[in-house]
C-alpha cells in the first residue's frame, strides 16, 4: 500500500468531487458555483492506514470504542480497500459504486459474512446509500454511521436546527437530556441524538444553509473535538472551528439487526441552500 490513497475525481455535470477507495470515502464534494462542502484540513492530505477526520467516512460494523481492546475506533470499513464497482455519468449527476466483503476485511470481533455496499450520487444534491448484506445465516447486529464533516465558516457561529425537543445521550457528560431550541455549540460537542427528521446547519458566515436528511437511520450525531482535543488530531488542529459533523447513525439502544439473508440500508443526503 502507498502512503496515498487511490483517489477518484468527479467533474460532473452538476458538482465536482473526489472518492477514496481506501474506506469508499466521498471526500470532496461542491455543487457547481459553490464552496466545498466538506471539511477537509487545508494542508493535511489523507494518508493510507488512518481513516482521515475528513469527507465522510463509514463507521461500520460498530461505532465508537470497538467490542475488544484492539478493535479499531468506529469499526474496519473506513480502514479498508474498497472494491470499485463502477463509476457512471449522466445528466442528473455521478454514480461511483464501491463493494466490501468479509474476504477483504474482517475482525474477530465481529466474524460475520456480509456484502457492504456502498452508493455515492454526487450531482446538486450528494446522496450516499450504505447497504448491509447479510450474507450468513445468523442475525448479526450492526453499529453504523455516516459521519460527515461538514463544512463551516466558524463553528461558534453555526446554528443546528431540527433538533429542538430531540433526547440525546451526551458523551461528553455521559447524561441524557433532551434538547431545548436550536443547538449553538459553546465548547467540546459529542452527541447522539434520538430523532429522523432534518438536520439543518445554518452558517451565517459561509452564507448558505447545510440541510441533511436520511433513511434507515435512527439517530444523528453532532461533534465536534474543540481546542484542547483537536490539538492531538493532526489532521485537525487548529481547523477545528471549520466544522461541525451532523452524521446519520444508528448506535447506542438503535443499533440494527439484520437478519440472515436479509439487508439493511443507510442513506444520507445533503443539500445545499442559500440563507
Ligand atoms: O477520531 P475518530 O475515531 O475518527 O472519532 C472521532 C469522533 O467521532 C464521533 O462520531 C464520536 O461521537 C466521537 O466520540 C469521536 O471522538
Amino acid at each position: 500500500m502507498t502512503d496515498t490513497p487511490h483517489a477518484r475525481e468527479v467533474d460532473g455535470p452538476a458538482c465536482t468531487g473526489e472518492l477514496l477507495d481506501e474506506g469508499a470515502l466521498v471526500l470532496r464534494w461542491a455543487p457547481d458555483g459553490r464552496e466545498p462542502v466538506l471539511f477537509v484540513h487545508p494542508d493535511v492530505a489523507p494518508r493510507a492506514g488512518t481513516p482521515p477526520h475528513a469527507g465522510i467516512p463509514v463507521c461500520w460494523p460498530w461505532f465508537g470504542p470497538g467490542p475488544t481492546d484492539d478493535a479499531p475506533s468506529h469499526g474496519f470499513a473506513r480502514n479498508a480497500v474498497w472494491e470499485h464497482v463502477g463509476t457512471t455519468t449522466e445528466a442528473s449527476g455521478t454514480t461511483v459504486s464501491y463493494r466490501l466483503t468479509d474476504a477483504e476485511a474482517t475482525h474477530p470481533a465481529w466474524p460475520h459474512p456480509y456484502r457492504l455496499e456502498l452508493t455515492a450520487v454526487l450531482a446538486d444534491t450528494l446522496t450516499i446509500s450504505l447497504t448491509t448484506h447479510n450474507t450468513g445465516d445468523e442475525d448479526v447486529v450492526v453499529g453504523e454511521a455516516l459521519h460527515a464533516y461538514l463544512a463551516v465558516g466558524d463553528v461558534r457561529e453555526a446554528v443546528v436546527t431540527g433538533l429542538d425537543g430531540a433526547r440525546y445521550h451526551d458523551k461528553v457528560t455521559d447524561e441524557d437530556e433532551v434538547q431545548s431550541g436550536d443547538l449553538v455549540l459553546g465548547g467540546r460537542t459529542d452527541r447522539v441524538y434520538c430523532t429522523t427528521g432534518a438536520v439543518v446547519v445554518e452558517d451565517p458566515v459561509l452564507r448558505r444553509r447545510l440541510r441533511v436528511e436520511a433513511d434507515g437511520a435512527s439517530c444523528r450525531v453532532v461533534w465536534n473535538p474543540w481546542d484542547d482535543l483537536a490539538a492531538d488530531l493532526d489532521d485537525v488542529g487548529e481547523a477545528w472551528p471549520r466544522f461541525v459533523c451532523v452524521e446519520a447513525a444508528n448506535v447506542l439502544d438503535d443499533v440494527v439487526t439484520v437478519p440472515a439473508g436479509g439487508s439493511h440500508t443507510l442513506t444520507y443526503r445533503l443539500t445545499v441552500e442559500d440563507a
